[in-house]
């Protein structure tokens, strides 16, 4: 589908509509790309694409995207950078040039810095709605992706930021102990959401999901990877090269049995929210409506905002 139809169809609501196109993991595995595909196919035309906040590059002869967030000052995923996000990966996974994504930021020492608070405080019900289905829309498509999907993780990702690493399909941090990551929404006063904690369930197990969770730990690389947050530590420097070979690795499989076993070990906890979207987003907007949580998140901001002087 082309960006414009595709931008036309999402609209103001952040939504790509479900029954504009499958989800990702219920689409039969694509053929690989090269001698198989048949003579003078055209290739679809998204070598390289950029918005306001994501900036995506396709090398076609190696089928691998290197998708970069480049919205300043932290990478925040605001309505506006969830939908960019959700359009390139649409843009990705609907071109059969392309098998694996690189998911990295272009900001020094930040990866993201998790959804953007201000798009939950003081809003009306229909911005609430608005963003939270663009939240979802976000996972699944990044979760549910047919595409091998690598987390170049080369700054510190609480919360939101830790979601898309722990969506991908390895993680890789560098190793510098001052960048942390994990879900630490309980030291914000908030929760995260069941399908937050079901993706980290499935990465970390249930021992050490309860623990991070129930603390709102934000982990230094170091502890990430012991915990198994993280697949890799690597130099920073090393941090792309190492990206591409982990790529190489992946790829080098059959794409229809790697694809086929995503979906075998992914499909529960997609179809949980699948199932549930309606009532999740009420759930939010009740949640964030609560002037003890508007409280919580205010005096959050105001924190890091005097941190800063
Ligand atoms: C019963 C069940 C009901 C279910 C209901 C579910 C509800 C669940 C709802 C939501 C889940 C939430 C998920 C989230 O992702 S919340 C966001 C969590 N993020 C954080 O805690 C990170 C906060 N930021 C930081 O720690 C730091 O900024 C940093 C480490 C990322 C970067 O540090 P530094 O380089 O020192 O930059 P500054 O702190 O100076 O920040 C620059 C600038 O950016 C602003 N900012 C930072 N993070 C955010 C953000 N997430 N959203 C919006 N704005 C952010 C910061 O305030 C500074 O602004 P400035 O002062 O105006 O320059």
């Amino acid at each position: 589908m082309a960006a414009a139809t595709l931008a036309r169809r999402i609209g103001r609501s952040g939504v790509l509509p479900l029954c504009c196109r499958l989800p990702a993991w219920d689409r039969a595995a694509r053929p690989p790309p090269g001698p198989a595909q048949p003579p003078g196919l055209p290739l679809a035309p998204c070598r390289s694409f950029s918005n306001n906040k994501i900036q995506v590059e396709l090398d076609e002869s190696s089928g691998v995207a290197m998708m970069k967030f480049k919205s300043p000052p932290v990478n925040s995923l605001s309505l506006e950078f969830l939908t960019e996000f959700s359009i390139s990966l649409e843009k990705l996974e609907n071109n059969k040039a392309c098998r694996g994504v690189i998911i990295t930021s272009a900001l020094p020492k930040i990866f993201s810095s998790g959804l953007d608070i201000t798009e939950m405080c003081g809003k009306s019900i229909e911005h609430y709605t608005e963003f939270w289905r663009a939240v979802q829309e976000m996972w699944l498509r990044l979760y549910g992706s047919n595409m091998v999907t690598v987390a170049a993780v080369n700054g510190s990702s609480p919360a939101g930021g830790c979601l898309v690493a722990l969506s991908c399909d390895y993680r890789i941090m560098a190793e510098n102990p001052k960048f942390s990551i994990g879900l630490n929404e309980a030291q914000l006063g908030i929760v995260a959401p069941f399908w937050f904690k079901d993706t980290f369930v499935n990465v970390v197990g249930h021992r050490i999901a309860e623990r991070s969770l129930q603390l709102g730990s934000l982990h230094p690389a170091p502890e990430a990877l012991k915990l198994g947050l993280v697949d890799e530590l690597v130099p920073e420097e090393k941090l792309m090269e190492k990206a591409a070979a982990v790529m190489a690795q992946w790829l080098a499989l059959p794409d229809h049995a790697r694809q086929l076993t995503k979906t075998m070990m992914r499909k529960a906890v997609l179809d949980r929210l699948v199932a549930h979207r309606e009532e999740d987003i009420k759930n939010f907007i009740s949640f964030v409506s609560k002037e003890s949580i508007q409280k919580s998140l205010r005096m959050y901001m105001e924190m890091l905002k005097k941190r800063k002087s």
